[in-house]
C-alpha cells in the first residue's frame, strides 16, 4: 500500500529526503494519560455535575423494559385496563425524563469540551509564540497550524465522547445486566457468551486505527503545508516565474494520494468493526428467543419476562458496543493529545534564566566578547514531525562567528561591512538574544564596567532596550495605526503622527483616503519597499529603544525616497547606540566605528579614513561595494 511508501520521494523537492516515521510509529504512553487527566482538573466541578446526570440517564434505561414486563404480566395477561393505563403513563414520563437528561448532558459535555479546547488552544499559542527564532526557521507553518487546529479539536472531541461513553455505558451495562439476570440468569449468561467477539474485534481495530490515524493527520498536515507555502504572494510568484505548475500538481497529487489511501484503509478497518457490531446483536437476539422461548413453553419463564429480556438486550447492546468502541476512541484521542503535548513540551532555546534581572533604563553600550556562534541543528530546536521532510543532517553546523569582539559605546554608530555570508546578520541577531552565543558573551549595560551578559537579564527588558529595523519589515494585516501601536499600545494619534513625521512618511499616510486606518496588506504588500521601511522606522521611533539594529535596504530607491529614508534614519538613530549593516556610502562615512567582518571575525576596525589608509579588505570592499553608491549629497 502506498501509505507505507516514503512520500515525497520522486517529487521535485524530494530527492535525498526521507519521510519522518517517528510520528507514525510512536506509541501512546501512560504519561500522556496522566497529563490528560491533569488537563481535566480545572473542569472537575462541571465534570462532576455531568457525571451525575450521566448516571441518572444510564439508570433510567432499565425502567422502560421493566415496565414492559409488568404491562404484559400484570396488565395484558390479567386483562387489567387501569394497570395498563398507569404503566403506559409511567412509560411516557420516563421517556420525557430521559429526553430532558439527554439535552442537559449535551449542554454539559459541550461546556466541558469547549472549555478544554479553549485551554489547550491558549496554552499552545502562548507556548509557540515564545519559541526562539530557530524553531520558526525550522518549522513548516502549515504543519504547525494543523497541529494547533485539527489536533486540539480531535483531542477535545474524543475527550468528551470518551468521558460520557465510558461512564454512561458502564453504568448502563451494570444496571441492565442486573435487571436481565433478575429476569432469567440462564438466558442472560448465554447472551453474554457472544460478547467477547465484540471485544476481540475492537482490540484488533483499535491497534490498527491508532497508527493509521496518526499517519493520516501527518498526511493532512503535509497537504496543508504545500498550500500554505504556495498560496501566498511570495510562493505563487516563485512557482509562476519558474513555470513549475505541472511539477507542483504532481507533488500535491502524490501527497493527496497518500491521504486517499489512508482514508480508504481507515474506512475498511472501521467497517470490520461495524460488521461485528451488527453480527453480535443478531446472534444474541436469536439466542434470547431460542432459549427463552423454550423456557416460556416449559413454563419456567413468563411471557412478560421474555419480552422484557429482549427489550433489555437491545438496551445492553448499545452501551456494550460503545464500551468496545472506547478503546478505538481513546487511542485516537490520545494520539491527538500526544501531538499537542509534543509541541508544548518543546522547550524554547532562549528563555529567562531563574533570577534574571531587568536591564537598567539607560543601558546603551553593547559589547561582544570573544563571541562564537553556530546555528543549532534541526533536532535541537524543532520536531521532526513538524518538518514533513526531515533531512538527515551532518553532525554539526559550522561556526558562523569565530571569536568576534568589539564594543559600541552609548550613542555610537557602528557600521558592519563585509562579504556576503560573513556573519553580519547573525551577529545582529545575538544582541536581542534571537539566538544565544555558543561561546564568549554578548553584554549590554550603561557603559564602563557596568555591563550584563544578555543571558542574565530578562527578555522583556532586553527587548525594550534593543529595537530592529530589518530590510523586509513585517507588517500585520491590520491598519497602519494598529501596526504602529504594536510598538506602544498606549500611543495617542498625535504620537503616531509625530513618529510618521519624523520617519518622513506622514504626507503619504495623510494622503491615503483612510489615513491611519488604512489596512496594510498581508506582509505590507500594498506598500512600496521604501514606504514599508519608513513605516518600520516610525514604529521603532514609537518604541524608542536606546539601542537600534538596522539592516539598510540594499535595493536602490529613487532619489526622492532614498533621501526620505536617509532622513528618517538619521532621526531614528539620533542619540542612540546603533549597529548598522551598512550598504550606503553615507553610513560608513558617518560611522564612529566600522567593523569589517570576514569569516566570522572582525578582520579590520576603525573609521572610514583610517581603514582606507590602512588598505586591505576594507579598501577592496569600498571600491567594489560602495564607490558606485548614489546616496544623494555624498561624494566619496
Ligand atoms: N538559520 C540558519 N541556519 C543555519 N545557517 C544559517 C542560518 N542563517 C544563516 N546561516 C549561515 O550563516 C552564515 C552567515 O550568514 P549571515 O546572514 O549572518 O551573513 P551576512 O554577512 O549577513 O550576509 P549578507 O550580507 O549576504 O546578508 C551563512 O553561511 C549562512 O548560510
Amino acid at each position: 500500500m502506498s501509505g507505507t511508501r516514503p512520500a515525497g520521494m520522486g517529487g521535485p523537492m524530494g530527492r535525498g529526503y526521507r519521510i519522518d516515521r517517528s510520528a507514525v510509529d510512536a506509541k501512546v504512553s501512560r504519561k500522556t494519560l496522566r497529563r490528560v487527566a491533569g488537563i481535566a482538573v480545572p473542569h472537575r466541578g462541571l465534570i462532576g455535575v455531568f457525571l451525575f446526570f450521566t448516571v441518572l440517564d444510564a439508570a433510567i434505561t432499565v425502567v422502560n423494559p421493566l415496565l414492559v414486563v409488568h404491562i404484559i404480566n400484570d396488565g395484558i395477561r390479567e386483562r387489567d385496563g387501569s394497570t395498563i393505563a398507569w404503566l403506559a403513563g409511567a412509560m411516557v414520563l420516563t421517556a420525557l425524563v430521559d429526553a430532558s437528561f439527554t439535552v442537559i448532558n449535551g449542554w454539559l459535555s459541550s461546556r466541558i469540551g469547549e472549555g478544554l479546547i479553549y485551554d489547550l488552544r491558549t496554552q499552545v499559542f502562548a507556548h509557540v509564540q515564545r519559541m526562539s527564532l530557530a524553531f520558526f526557521t525550522r518549522t513548516q507553518t502549515g504543519a504547525l497550524v494543523s497541529r494547533l487546529n485539527n489536533d486540539v479539536m480531535g483531542a477535545q472531541r474524543a475527550f468528551t465522547s470518551v468521558l460520557s461513553s465510558v461512564v454512561s455505558n458502564s453504568i448502563s451495562v451494570v444496571v441492565v445486566g442486573i435487571a436481565m439476570l433478575a429476569l432469567s440468569w440462564q438466558v442472560t449468561l448465554v447472551c453474554l457468551a457472544t460478547f467477547p467477539l465484540l471485544f476481540l474485534a475492537s482490540r484488533w481495530v483499535g491497534n490498527r486505527l491508532a497508527g493509521l490515524t496518526r499517519e493520516q493527520m501527518d498526511g493532512n498536515a503535509a497537504l496543508g503545508n504545500v498550500m500554505t507555502e504556495r498560496f501566498n504572494v511570495g510562493g505563487a510568484l516563485l512557482l509562476t516565474l519558474f513555470g513549475r505548475h505541472a511539477d507542483e500538481d504532481r507533488t500535491y497529487a502524490e501527497r493527496a494520494d497518500r491521504v486517499r489511501d489512508l482514508g480508504v484503509r481507515i474506512t475498511l478497518v472501521g467497517r470490520v468493526f461495524t460488521a461485528a457490531l451488527l453480527l453480535v446483536p443478531a446472534l444474541a437476539t436469536a439466542l434470547v428467543y431460542g432459549i427463552g422461548g423454550g423456557l416460556v413453553v416449559s413454563g419456567a419463564l413468563s411471557l412478560g419476562a421474555l419480552v422484557g429480556l429482549a427489550t433489555l438486550l437491545l438496551r445492553l447492546l448499545g452501551p456494550l458496543q460503545g464500551l468496545s468502541n472506547v478503546r478505538v476512541d481513546v487511542m485516537t484521542a490520545l494520539v491527538s493529545f500526544d501531538r499537542v503535548f509534543e509541541v508544548t513540551d518543546l522547550p524554547s532555546m532562549v528563555q529567562d534564566r531563574p533570577g534574571a534581572t531587568d536591564l537598567p533604563a539607560g543601558a546603551a553600550a553593547v559589547e561582544f566578547d570573544d563571541v562564537w556562534f553556530r546555528y543549532p541543528l534541526a533536532e535541537e530546536v524543532s520536531l521532526a514531525s513538524l518538518e514533513t521532510l526531515a533531512r538527515p543532517e551532518g553532525s554539526a553546523n559550522p561556526d558562523v562567528l569565530r571569536g568576534l569582539s568589539f564594543r559600541a559605546e552609548p550613542g555610537q554608530m557602528v557600521a558592519l561591512v563585509g562579504p556576503s555570508g560573513a556573519g553580519k546578520t547573525t551577529l545582529t541577531h545575538l544582541v536581542a538574544r534571537l539566538y544565544d552565543v555558543t561561546g564568549g558573551a554578548v553584554r549590554i549595560g550603561t557603559g564602563g564596567e557596568d555591563m550584563s551578559d544578555v543571558r542574565d537579564v530578562t527578555l522583556d527588558s532586553l527587548h525594550r532596550t534593543v529595537g530592529y529595523v530589518t530590510q523586509d519589515a513585517h507588517m500585520f494585516h491590520d491598519t497602519i495605526a494598529a501596526n504602529l501601536r504594536y510598538a506602544r499600545p498606549d500611543a495617542t494619534d498625535d504620537d503616531l503622527w509625530s513618529a510618521l513625521e519624523a520617519a518622513q512618511i506622514a504626507p503619504m499616510v495623510a494622503g491615503l483616503s483612510d489615513g491611519l486606518d488604512t489596512v496594510v496588506g498581508d506582509r505590507g504588500y500594498r506598500l512600496s519597499g521604501g514606504e514599508r521601511q519608513r513605516l518600520a522606522i516610525a514604529r521603532l521611533l514609537l518604541k524608542a529603544p536606546p539601542v537600534v539594529v538596522l539592516d539598510e535596504a540594499t535595493a536602490h530607491l529613487d532619489s526622492e525616497s532614498e533621501h526620505a529614508v536617509q532622513e528618517a534614519l538619521s532621526r531614528a538613530l539620533e542619540g542612540r547606540t546603533s549597529l548598522v549593516i551598512a550598504h550606503r556610502l553615507s553610513t560608513i562615512r558617518d560611522a564612529d566605528q566600522i567593523l569589517v567582518v570576514d569569516g566570522g571575525r572582525v578582520a579590520q576596525s576603525g573609521t572610514h579614513e583610517e581603514l582606507l589608509a590602512a588598505g586591505g579588505l576594507y579598501a577592496d570592499l569600498y571600491r567594489t561595494q560602495f564607490l558606485d553608491d548614489v546616496s544623494p549629497g555624498v561624494s566619496p
